[in-house]
């Protein structure tokens, strides 16, 4: 069920810089091209010092074993921690079980999530929802993709109707189609004040970045809907050599 627990500084989206603690779960049923998870497979490893990089392995991870993990990775400077994957919500009922111990302990919870669940997403203090794009998969039929995208966008909505912090984040490439991105930006707008991620792909295998033309030009097609609730966020973890 967990991959890791770890604590970095968060390396992308709205709350990028800040200091955040990672519970990291096993398994998703997306294939994006550029996951730079899919190669992982440990699983049940815990940092023995807060952004050292060294891990234990624990025999078993239920409610209780997270719970003492998160507390001893615990730093001054703590913001958040984030539920993600792999894909977090395929284990709703534990993280809830998690996250109702975590908030009354006094910490902020994080959702990051590919929003394919919308019946399974409940209130988190900060949620993070990428949006995928049909060119982020191998292939994807029309109509799969067009579901896909609907129950993101529902997802979205769910949490904003809770009063989630909820943003959303979308993965440009260099193919990335501007009026696709344009079309996210106007969907966005028309649930409510939410801001918008722009975040180059990290090459990975043969896909490319985005050129910076690229870039500031969906940056201001999004602008159009958006105004100023769009900002480009590149995986700086991976800059600074961090988990
Ligand atoms: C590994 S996923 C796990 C959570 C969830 N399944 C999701 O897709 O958001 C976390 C984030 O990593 C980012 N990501 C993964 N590989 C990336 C890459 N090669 N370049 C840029 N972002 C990447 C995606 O934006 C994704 O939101
Ligand atoms: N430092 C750091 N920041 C992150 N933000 C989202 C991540 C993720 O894999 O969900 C991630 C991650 O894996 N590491
Ligand atoms: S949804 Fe998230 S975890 Fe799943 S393949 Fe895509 S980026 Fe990776
Ligand atoms: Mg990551």
């Amino acid at each position: 069920m967990i991959k890791e627990i770890f604590s970095s500084i968060m390396g992308e989206g709205k709350y990028i810089g800040r200091r955040f603690i990672f519970v990291r779960f096993a398994g998703c049923p997306l294939k994006c091209i550029y996951c730079d998870e899919e190669s992982k497979s440990y699983l049940n490893r815990v940092e023995k010092i807060p952004g050292s990089g060294e891990f234990e392995t624990l025999k078993n991870m239920d409610v209780e074993d997270v719970v003492n993990a998160v507390d001893k990775l615990r730093t001054p400077d703590l913001f958040a921690v984030s539920f993600t994957g792999g894909e977090p919500l395929l284990y709703s009922k534990k993280i809830k079980e998690i996250a109702e111990i975590l908030k009354d302990k006094g910490y902020r919870t994080f959702l990051e999530s590919n929003g394919l669940f919308p019946e399974k997403v409940f209130y988190f203090d900060i949620a993070s929802i990428d949006i995928k794009l049909k060119e982020h998969f191998e292939f994807i039929k029309d109509n799969e993709y067009k579901k896909l995208y609907k129950k993101e966008l529902e997802t979205i909505k769910k949490l904003y109707n809770l009063n989630s912090d909820v943003y959303a984040k979308v993965v440009i490439m260099e193919n990335t189609d501007i009026e696709d991105v344009k079309r996210i930006a106007k969907d966005l707008s028309d649930i409510g004040d939410i801001t918008l991620c722009i975040q180059p792909v990290t090459p990975n295998g043969d896909i490319k970045s985005p050129s910076q033309r690229k870039l500031f030009e969906i940056m201001e097609a999004c602008g159009e809907y958006l105004k100023d609730n769009v900002m480009l966020t590149i995986q700086m973890h991976k800059y600074l050599g961090m988990l």
